[in-house]
């Protein structure tokens, strides 16, 4: 016989769980899920149009995430706590892996299923996404002609243009470099941030020191792996970015205007922190 702790009415009652809410804050109104879970306007009558849109929003919510410990990694770092960096930094690179494993799901629509609704995006792209922008810059990619797509509204342009002149993480980490007095270039310590990052024999000169005598730099050392495994989980994503958009639109052009493929497989060579990679072959 089935004693009433088994009886899923009784459990709840049992447990003392809350059944009135009438008074209280609750699970949707905490996480606003009114807002989030009517953010969905297909635009087509095609079925696959809600994977495509759930696809980019929860994207775009790890990217939201993902800014915001990257901009508290850098304060951080500027203030020389770098134990809150490392945690901060190595839970970017945990979100950077949930966005490539993202793609298997994206990756079940088929090229006449996509074809169904892409000309419901018009002009749209991801190339216009800003957080994602933001996440480049913040890298030290930095690219005038990216700003553009985002001139029609004055208050994104602005959080745009703030991480393009602002000193990126790797220019932060080569700062702190400095202080633990490693020999940095000055060069390197004080530029003009907008423009793109230029490798430099002395500086991988400098992060060697630290590579090769790790107790003694440990903090060094250990953003620089920090460093790498961002990097490492970056190129992954865009890996899984071109493979999956090869296998649904082939070489079409992309509806942001680009080639798209060979756009894509363009960005595969940015290397964003070339002496982290290049160090290696000295060790
Ligand atoms: C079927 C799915 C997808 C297709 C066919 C596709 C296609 C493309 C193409 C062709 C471009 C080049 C720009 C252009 O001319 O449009 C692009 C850029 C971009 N896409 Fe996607 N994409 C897809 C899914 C996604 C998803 C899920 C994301 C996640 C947020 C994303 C984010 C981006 C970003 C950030 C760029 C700019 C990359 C850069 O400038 O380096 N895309 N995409
Ligand atoms: N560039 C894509 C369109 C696209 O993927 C897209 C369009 C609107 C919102 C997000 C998109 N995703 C990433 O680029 C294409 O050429 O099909």
């Amino acid at each position: 016989m089935m004693t009433n702790a088994q009886n899923p009415e009784e459990i709840v009652k049992a447990e003392g769980a809350q059944l009135d809410f009438s008074n209280d804050m609750t699970y949707g109104s905490y996480l606003d899920l009114d807002a989030i879970l009517n953010a969905q306007h297909p635009l087509s009558p095609d079925h696959n149009e809600m994977l495509f849109i759930i696809q980019h929003q929860t994207s775009e919510l790890w990217m939201k995430l993902m800014l915001h410990e990257m901009r508290a990694a850098l304060m951080h770092l500027q203030q020389d706590q770098l134990h809150t960096v490392f945690k901060m930094l190595a839970r970017v690179s945990r979100i950077m892996e949930q966005l490539v494993h993202a793609w298997t799901v994206l990756s079940t629509m088929t090229p006449p299923e996509y074809s169904a609704l892409r000309p419901y995006l018009a002009r749209s792209s991801g190339f216009q996404s800003y957080q994602y922008r933001q996440i480049e810059f913040l890298l030290g990619n930095k690219n005038a002609a990216m700003l553009k797509p985002h001139a029609h509204r004055a208050d994104i342009l602005q959080a745009v243009q703030h991480v393009y002149e602002a000193p990126s993480l790797y220019d932060e980490a080569l700062r702190f470099m400095a202080r633990q007095g490693l020999p940095v270039p000055a060069a390197y310590l004080d530029r003009d941030w907008t423009q793109p990052y230029q490798a430099n024999a002395d500086v991988q000169s400098a992060w060697l020191i630290a590579y090769q005598n790790p107790e003694q730099y440990w903090d060094v050392y250990q953003l620089g792996e920090k460093l790498t495994d961002i990097e490492d989980a970056f190129r992954q994503w865009r890996f899984r970015h071109l493979t999956t958009v090869e296998r649904v639109i082939g070489f079409k052009r992309g509806t942001g205007g680009t080639s798209g493929v060979d756009y894509l497989r363009k960005m595969l060579d940015v290397v964003l922190f070339p002496e982290l990679w290049r160090l290696r072959t000295e060790l």
